[in-house]
């Protein structure tokens, strides 16, 4: 029997939590320069002393960039809010599906934004969830996507008594699994052309080019992905970087200028964008929309972007495949 005034204890359970990157609540300009506040400030993604970044940041970026780029979200936005919100969303529905027959609880968070990492877990650990699978969507690691995203729910459990045990989903850049399902999504997308493209262009998102140097892993893991995946199709596929911010110098080569050179040299283009688990501003408005005027400008006649795996067959049975190998031995064994 339990003593007088001990708290209700949740039968115990494990979860699961997806984590994306986190988009605006709304496509207008506050909204855009709250969410931004937040991104910009994580010193995981501008690597610079406060005392020098937080300056720019207000008495420039956010007061310029919020409303360009809020313009840009209502290119891209739906009926179900930012495509990212919608899709993540989705991908958490359909994992819950596949998983609740397994007892797992599955949840998902934003690392800037809503819903709020801090709050998901505290809501988990509340419904019993004693063991936890952090699942930060980027296939390729980088300390301004994986590892700030984990940092979040640390620091999360550095103001909780009882902490979930936590485990954290390594990145699958180079997972057969991933790169056969990106492999299949694209031999898809291109037999439902109506051109044959002779020019297969990954572009992933970029980082600054001194973080190769200071040792990040992402640049070799996007290369390695491009690598698997060409080995998979049988074709050469081309590796740019998007989405520059900022003055320093980023990696190489950028993909509106690989885009307009592949114009201008007359190539029939399809485009995809690997590193991201998820279609987004970065892939529908920049790429998708901005990156064909870029190409068409050129004098470039044919171009198809081909969408992420989102929620999809294909990538939620990768998803969940790799999710399963990460609940070994805490799954009861099948
Ligand atoms: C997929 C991996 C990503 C990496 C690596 C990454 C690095 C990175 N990003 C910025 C600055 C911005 N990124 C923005 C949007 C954005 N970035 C990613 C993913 C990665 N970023 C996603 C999925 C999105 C889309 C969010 C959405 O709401 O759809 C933006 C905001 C949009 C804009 O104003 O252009 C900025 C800014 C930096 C500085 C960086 C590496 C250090
Ligand atoms: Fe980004
Ligand atoms: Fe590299």
């Amino acid at each position: 029997m339990k003593p007088a005034g001990h708290p209700p204890i949740p039968a115990p359970k494990l979860g699961v939590l997806l984590i994306n990157l986190g988009t605006p609540d709304a496509a207008e300009t506050k909204a855009v320069r709250r969410y931004l506040k937040e991104f910009l400030s994580d010193r995981r993604v501008v690597e610079l002393p406060p005392w020098l970044w937080q300056p720019i940041l207000r008495g420039v970026v956010l007061t310029t960039r919020p409303k360009k780029s809020a313009h840009a979200y209502q290119q891209v936005w739906s009926e179900d809010g930012s495509p990212l919100a919608a899709i993540t969303r989705a991908q958490g529905k359909a994992l819950a599906e596949r998983l609740a027959g397994d007892g797992v609880l599955v949840d998902h968070a934003m690392r800037y934004g809503r819903p709020a990492i801090a709050d998901r877990i505290a809501a988990m650990k509340a419904a019993g969830c004693e063991r936890i699978l952090l699942a930060p969507l980027y296939p390729q690691y980088s300390g301004a996507t994986t590892a700030t995203a984990n940092d979040a729910v640390f620091a999360a459990l550095a103001a909780m008594r009882w902490q979930p045990a936590i485990r954290t989903l390594p990145p699958y850049h180079d997972d057969p699994r991933y790169i056969d399902a990106l492999a299949a999504s694209i031999e898809e997308g291109l037999a439902a052309l109506d051109f044959v493209p002779d020019a297969i262009l990954a572009s992933f998102h970029g980082m600054p080019q001194r973080t190769l140097e200071l040792g990040d892993p992402y640049h070799c893991h996007c290369q390695k992905t491009a690598r698997l995946l060409a080995e998979k199709l049988g074709r050469e596929v081309i590796v740019s970087f998007q989405s520059r911010f900022g003055k320093a110098k980023w990696l190489g080569p950028a993909t509106d200028l690989t885009l307009a050179d592949l114009g201008r040299a007359g190539r029939r283009v399809a485009i995809v964008t690997p590193g991201f688990s998820a279609d987004c501003l970065e892939t529908l408005e920049e790429i998708s929309i901005r990156g064909r005027e870029d190409f068409l400008a050129a004098g470039g006649e044919d171009f198809a972007y081909l969408p992420c795996l989102n929620a999809g067959v294909r990538g939620m049975d990768m998803i969940e495949a790799l999710v399963r190998q990460e609940l070994a031995g805490w799954l009861p064994v099948s």
